[in-house]
């Protein structure tokens, strides 16, 4: 992981100053989504990389200890040895980038990973997730719980109430709190796009999570309606970006929820690279999170090296 970052203290005129250009916003997003992502030759190579950067993810209610089990596997072994070793990658020792569960599966996760000797990190969600509709005693406790049982990354989720009505300051405190019981974990902060009804909220809020001190900074919980879309990631990179030219401290991006295939994985990584460059270009500075996207990968490396989609899968990458 990139150095810690430290926050800072809640710089209020700045929060209240932002005002969020809506049509440039959707412009520049529409540029992206239509860029050539990488000659054919380097897409296999683009989508090892992504596979790099994935929180590989359960976060079901009929999660169980070997659901959870599977998932640690597939994260050490995240694409066929056969197909790595037509590519010369197979002993590059490609896994994902995390695991991610729910507190309760965080021992299972810990428990299966570190059976098979490995250091990939567990990512835990916690503070109410989804809704954070919890009190604040219990959604600290949980990300105590979480660190407690291994987990060396927390995914909590910020109050929308205090978002929604303006209370910057109140935000900035909880999530400071979170901060603290974090430890020596990293934190993503979850800002439920879908839910903050505007880019310029988007904006404040993205800022307000890394002023406390949030180490990477995520679209939303796979839960909402609208979950990580281009536009929202535009304004959330950006904020990023003017965090870092004011304060120095590189805040990392992690968009979650309906990420589903290879074409779109390239999408975001073309994204990452235009608005910040290709220091962001790394799982300690861009987490995909995803639940489902790790198969269309599969697929479309199968293609790459055999000519044909597996007899299952016949839908060509776009
Ligand atoms: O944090 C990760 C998301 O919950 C994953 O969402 P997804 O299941 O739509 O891929």
């Amino acid at each position: 992981m990139e150095e810690r970052n430290p926050g800072m203290d809640l710089d209020l005129e700045w929060v209240s100053k932002v005002r969020v250009n809506t049509q440039a916003v959707l412009k520049r997003a529409q540029q992206v989504q239509g860029r050539k992502v990488a000659k054919k030759q380097w897409q296999a190579a683009w989508l090892l990389k992504a596979v790099t950067c994935i929180d590989l993810t359960t976060l079901s209610g009929d999660d169980t200890p070997s659901n959870v089990h599977r998932l640690c596997m597939k994260a050490l072994q995240p694409i066929r040895h056969d197909l790595l070793k037509s590519m010369d990658m197979h002993d590059k020792g490609i896994t994902t980038a995390a695991v991610c569960v729910y507190p309760s599966r965080v021992a299972d996760a810990v428990r299966s990973l570190k059976a098979a000797n490995s250091s990939i990190p567990v990512a835990s969600v916690a503070t109410g997730f989804p809704a954070g509709q919890t009190p604040l005693k219990t959604r600290l406790e949980e990300v105590r719980l979480a660190v407690e049982d291994g987990a060396t990354e927390i995914d909590i989720v910020i109050n929308r109430t205090l978002a929604l009505t303006g209370q910057w300051a109140g935000l900035y405190d909880e999530i400071r709190q979170f901060r603290k019981a974090c430890g020596d974990a990293h934190m993503k902060t979850i800002l439920a796009v879908g839910e903050l009804g505007t880019f310029t909220n988007v904006y404040k809020a993205s800022l307000v999570s890394m002023m406390a001190g949030s180490d990477f900074i995520k679209t939303s919980t796979g839960k909402e309606s609208v979950n990580a879309t281009y536009p929202v990631a535009i304004v959330m990179v950006r904020a990023i970006r003017d965090y870092y030219l004011k304060t120095g401290h590189k805040v990392g991006f992690k968009p979650a929820g309906g990420i589903r295939t290879a074409q779109e994985a390239l999408v975001w990584l073309v994204l990452m690279k235009e608005e910040l460059g290709d220091q962001w270009l790394t799982p300690h500075m861009f987490r995909l999170g995803a639940s489902s996207l790790l198969g269309d990968i599969e697929r479309q490396i199968y293609h790459y090296v055999t000519g044909r989609y597996p007899a299952h899968y016949e839908l060509p990458m776009a």
